[in-house]
């Protein structure tokens, strides 16, 4: 089948890549010229496992083409994928500034039939104002071209997005023309050869069912880390009580993990989107409140817990940062909880010495100008020296470190643990002292 997918981060580019492993036709576009050059040129702009490989296959079998023509673009597929950003707005709402720009981009210059699929997370309704544009654009041109919109959220988790694309839980189809169901099945067909795990409804649940899922998700984990504050007060510990917990079948044991916060372009982004068009709606979300400003407060904990210890001042203290990235496996620090860390270590004082198996390139960018952060090329490196460890990202490769190594290496045996990864057995045996999230 041809497809166009608009915007390649990301969701637009792991959708590029995957459809084009299945044998279809794709071209993707995006507007920035160094990502298309990049991509050209063989290599991927992220860090996403498994990615390259698919793209350099396929770019090789001429079945994946990146250009920033807009007019070469639209005029190739049947299906349509807008996957461009949708950042919080000052209000928190989602900015819909790019989505719309892409179905004028459609709608400028369609001569054929065209199902048009949001892949973005979009606020409800917005199928319709994408439907609106386009027709707008038919009109300034004085034409009728057939089409339809469609809503096909994305559900992928960065650091596993090919697996995810490939074998997803399921596929949220959202539309009401015939036609434009049945190229959503025939495209879709073989990710879900074995059972079929096409949900088709109507374009507003579909829209909602993405921001549902995603605050359903940052609600467990708000929850967690609300009781994990309260386990290390009261004398009981978080990770046994999410094993208690997630044993319970009704409950399980996915996304219970306390830690120093979600971060990511998404959870704090579509939580406050999801609160603000309900208050649109004249409704307030009282649970998704308090489930993002727990969130916020929880980014402040290791900072805060720093600060108990070695006091508010931290001028000549060095710490080591184990992780950047907003989650392992990715460079992404988009809303990272290491971003607001950094932040309140440097401004109390500190200098801090970070390592990230692939988010430093990154770092660089968001530190860009802040003096005290500096970078080491080792784990084991970005502890010499320091006052103590704190550990943001819980990284395979941080799991079994060698305690007597860090030991000889730290001015001051202490770890902050922000994601539970060691436990609080191995480093006290170890001589540590070990403060980890609602440990006891
Ligand atoms: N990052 C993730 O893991 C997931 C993201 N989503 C959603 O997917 C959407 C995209 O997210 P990301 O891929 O992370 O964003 P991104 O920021 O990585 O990529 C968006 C791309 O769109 C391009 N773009 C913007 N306007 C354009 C236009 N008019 N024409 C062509 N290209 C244009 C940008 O240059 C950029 O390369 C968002 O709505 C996000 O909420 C959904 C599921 C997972
Ligand atoms: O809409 C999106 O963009 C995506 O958002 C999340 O995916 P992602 O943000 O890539 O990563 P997650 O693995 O969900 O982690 C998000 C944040 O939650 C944190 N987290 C996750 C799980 C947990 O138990 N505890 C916890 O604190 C992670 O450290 C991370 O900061 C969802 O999991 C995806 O299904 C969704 O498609």
């Amino acid at each position: 089948m041809k497809v166009t997918v608009i915007g390649t981060g990301y969701v637009g580019l792991v959708t590029g890549a995957c459809l084009s492993e299945m044998g279809n036709d794709v071209v993707c576009l995006d507007v920035n010229a160094d990502k298309i050059r990049v991509l050209n040129e063989g290599d991927i702009p992220i860090y996403e496992p498994g990615l390259k490989e698919i793209v350099q296959r396929n770019v090789g079998a001429g079945r994946l083409k990146f250009t920033t023509d807009a007019e070469q673009a639209c005029s190739h597929g049947t299906i349509m994928f807008i996957a461009v950003g949708t950042p919080p707005d000052e209000d928190g709402s989602a900015d819909l500034q790019y989505v719309v720009s892409a179905a004028r981009d459609i709608g400028r210059r369609m001569t054929d039939y065209k199902v048009v699929v949001d892949k973005s997370t979009v606020p409800v309704g917005t199928a319709d104002r994408v439907r609106a544009a386009i027709l707008e654009e038919l009109a300034n041109r004085g034409v009728s071209v057939p089409f339809a919109v469609a809503s096909n959220p994305e559900f992928l988790k960065e650091g596993a997005a090919v697996e995810d694309f490939m074998r997803p839980d399921r596929i949220i189809v959202g539309a009401d023309d015939e036609q434009a169901i049945f190229l959503m099945r025939a495209l879709y067909a073989p990710f879900v050869r074995n059972h079929d795990r096409m949900l088709v409804m109507d374009v507003r649940s579909a829209e909602l069912t993405k921001y549902a899922a995603n605050a359903m998700l940052a609600t467990r984990i708000s929850f967690m880390n609300e009781l994990a504050n309260l386990a290390e007060t009261v004398g009981a510990d978080i990770e046994s009580v999410r094993v208690g917990i997630g044993s319970d079948a009704r409950i399980g044991y996915s996304f219970l993990y306390a830690g120093c916060g979600y971060g990511g372009s998404c959870f704090p982004k579509d939580v406050k989107a999801l609160v603000k068009t309900a208050s649109e709606h004249g409704r307030e979300l009282q649970v998704l409140t308090a489930v993002e400003r727990a969130n916020e407060a929880q980014k402040r904990v290791l900072a805060e817990k720093v600060k108990r210890r070695f006091g508010e001042d931290l001028r000549g203290k060095h710490f080591a940062l184990w992780g950047l990235a907003f989650k392992p496996d990715t460079d992404d620090m988009r809303d990272a909880p290491s971003r607001e860390l950094v932040m309140e270590l440097v401004e109390a004082g500190a200098t801090v010495g970070a390592h990230d198996p692939v988010a430093m390139e990154e770092s660089r960018r968001v530190f860009a100008g802040l003096g005290g952060v500096s970078y080491a090329p080792t784990p084991l490196a970005a502890c010499e020296g320091a006052d103590a460890l704190i550990v943001v990202t819980e990284w395979k490769a941080f799991r079994s470190p060698d305690f007597a190594a860090i030991r000889t290496q730290l001015r001051q045996a202490v770890i902050f643990d922000g994601r539970n990864v060691f436990g609080a057995e191995l480093p006290r045996r170890h001589g540590f002292e070990y403060h980890g999230i609602g440990r006891c």
